[in-house]
């Protein structure tokens, strides 16, 4: 990690992760189109330039966010426009390893042997993002006590309940300390008090890195992150803090809180916009 801002060092910290960095963003997307299947523009022209912090990311059923997120993840490749992690190109063929190594991923579903135990579920993972070996029981300590598994660490997978499998996907995420960590609806299915728990661990991780988390909780955007991007149809509709969000509703949009509220403004503009309505 980069801004000093937390100076806690971890077994996992390299070399390389405490070097000064040489580029402004952790993501920068310029006119990003990725395609879904074989025909279908999922992300449509979006720019972004994002760094240090905690960015929700919203949007309607079918908007897009999975797609940008696994583009991000480097798991799909852009039809169009440039993507860039770390100030390198991940836009085209070429080994992205070394990008990968410093990316933390939690998909929307996520595989895994129902034999392992968590603490051998998220051994693995570090020893595919290539984690030193020798700092891989502490880093794997680490994050399976910062979801809140330390005590079911040595429990098989299968015996886990489904908020607490997510938790170890939210482990498995953090394990090799990334410098951008990209969540694709990571609250699905925790109970009330791991959410606050989660919100509490969001706003941990967005003081020295880059996270993007996709979620249909708009509450969890307003309590945990600095930054709120919201597509709609492909398209980055807004980018803005909560507050900014919150304003731009009225009493009479649809929703129960002001975020909620300013939500459905900005999408029934982007609506209006392409001529739906
Ligand atoms: N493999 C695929 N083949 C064809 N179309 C797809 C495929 N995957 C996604 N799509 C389409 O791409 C669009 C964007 O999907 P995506 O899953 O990225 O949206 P999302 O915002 O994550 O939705 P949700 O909130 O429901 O998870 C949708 O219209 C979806 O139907």
């Amino acid at each position: 990690m980069t801004t000093g801002k937390d100076d806690c060092m971890t077994p996992a910290t390299g070399a390389a992760d405490i070097a000064p960095k040489n580029y402004a963003w952790e993501i920068r997307a310029t006119a990003l189109k990725v395609r879904a299947g074989r025909r279908r523009i999922a992300v449509d022209g979006p720019s972004l330039s994002l760094g240090t912090g905690a960015h929700g990311l919203l949007g309607p059923n079918g908007a897009g966010k999975t797609t940008l997120i696994r583009t991000l993840a480097t798991v799909l490749r852009p039809a169009a426009g440039e993507l860039e992690l770390f100030g390198t190109s991940v836009s085209g063929v070429g080994d992205q390893r070394a990008v990968r190594r410093r990316i933390g991923y939690l998909p929307q579903e996520f595989g895994y042997y129902k034999r392992f135990t968590v603490r051998e579920f998220v051994e693995y993972m570090a020893w595919l993002k290539e984690v030193p070996g020798s700092d891989i029981p502490g880093a794997v300590q680490r994050a399976v006590e910062r979801v809140g598994l330390a005590d079911r660490a040595d429990e098989r997978m299968k015996a886990l309940s489904g908020g607490m499998v997510r938790r170890a996907g939210i482990a498995q995420a953090i394990v090799n300390d990334p410098a951008v960590l990209l969540l694709d609806e990571p609250t699905a299915g925790l109970d009330p008090a791991q959410r606050m728990r989660f919100r509490e661990l969001l706003q941990e991780l967005g003081r020295d890195t880059c996270v993007v988390v996709s979620t249909h909780l708009v509450e969890d955007v307003a309590a945990a992150c600095s930054d709120v991007l919201l597509l709609a149809a492909g398209r980055l509709v807004f980018q803005g803090t909560p507050e900014e969000m919150a304003a731009a509703g009225g009493p009479g949009h649809p929703g129960d809180s002001p975020l909620e509220r300013g939500y459905s403004a900005l999408l029934r503009n982007s609506e209006r916009k392409e001529g739906t309505w």
